[in-house]
């Protein structure tokens, strides 16, 4: 049995006209009589008593014509209540993201989604880039942000901004008066650096390597916050996202060493496992990002 017949069946006992029955629904006449066939053979009976001069419903016509409206309907609220479901953004939605992005660039994006999407209950989980993608994937999170990019085959990374990274000193660093400085001056400095596992330490580590510098001292801090406050009171050197450190430059409280010829860019991106993708809360997310991203 077909929805469609069923409809058919409907209108038929409605208008009792076979003509107007195929005009209403915008087929042909033998559609609709094919219709009707169909039933009459699918419950064994006949539906309709039919004469030259009148067509009337049998009693067990009336038992299904009933029947058939019900089904019509049930099937037409099911098909809205799934149209609303995909379309509602609201419940859970559990962000993870690694320190820069979590504390200085996700903000502004959560203003927006939560100014769109007032139902959506965000939480959000700050953590280093290993333990953000080891979340997407064991799916504590739903969607996450880390520095760099990432080769791991069962999961969707995709960059979505480029972040430019400064190397950064006291104010009153003896190399701050300098015009520019070679890299290679930076040889007997301390560094500081976030943890093993985090997108900060493996890019300063790739720059040192890059630029041929062994580091004779290194600090490490789980936190931007205290790296920043060690540089400012003159502990070393740090290479930080320009996004972290905009009211510390404004303040002077930091300073830019001027590295001659080099510009530290990095993208940052958002990952999640494939099976989030027909997920309604990160998709809205995923639109509200791209749409912030494509303005700047
Ligand atoms: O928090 S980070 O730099 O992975």
């Amino acid at each position: 049995m077909q929805l469609e017949e069923l409809k058919t069946f409907v209108t038929l006992a409605e208008v009792k006209n076979f003509t107007k029955t195929a005009d209403k629904l915008l087929m042909s006449q033998p559609t609709v009589s094919l219709h009707i066939k169909n039933l009459e053979k699918e419950f064994n009976t006949e539906l309709f008593q039919r004469s030259p001069k009148f067509l009337k419903i049998t009693p067990s016509g009336q038992l299904l014509l009933n029947r058939a409206k019900e089904i019509i309907e049930i099937y037409d609220r099911a098909k809205q209540e799934i149209l609303e479901y995909h379309h509602k953004i609201a419940g859970k939605l559990t962000i993870g993201a690694s320190y820069t992005i979590g504390e200085y660039i996700l903000p502004s994006l959560l203003f927006e989604l939560q100014r769109k999407y007032p139902a959506l209950e965000i939480e959000i989980m700050i953590g280093n880039r290993e333990e953000i993608l080891q979340s997407v994937r064991q799916f504590r999170i739903d969607i996450g942000f880390i520095e760099g990019e990432a080769k791991e085959n069962e999961l969707h990374i995709i960059p979505f901004m480029e972040e430019e990274f400064l190397v950064v000193s006291s104010s009153d660093h003896p190399l701050v008066h300098k015009e520019k400085i070679n890299f290679s001056e930076l040889i007997n400095e301390t560094w500081l650096s976030r943890e093993v596992g985090s997108g900060n330490r493996d890019f300063l580590m790739e720059v040192l390597a890059k630029n041929g510098l062994k580091i004779k001292s290194l600090l490490t801090m789980n936190s931007i916050q205290a790296i920043k406050e060690s540089v400012i009171n003159g502990l070393g050197l740090s290479l930080l996202a320009q996004n972290s450190i905009k009211r510390e430059i404004a303040h002077r409280y930091l300073a830019v060493l001027p590295i001659a010829q080099q510009s530290f860019k990095r993208s940052f991106s958002y990952v999640y496992s494939p099976i989030m993708k027909n997920n309604k809360n990160v998709e809205a997310f995923i639109l509200v990002l791209e749409e912030q991203w494509k303005q700047t």
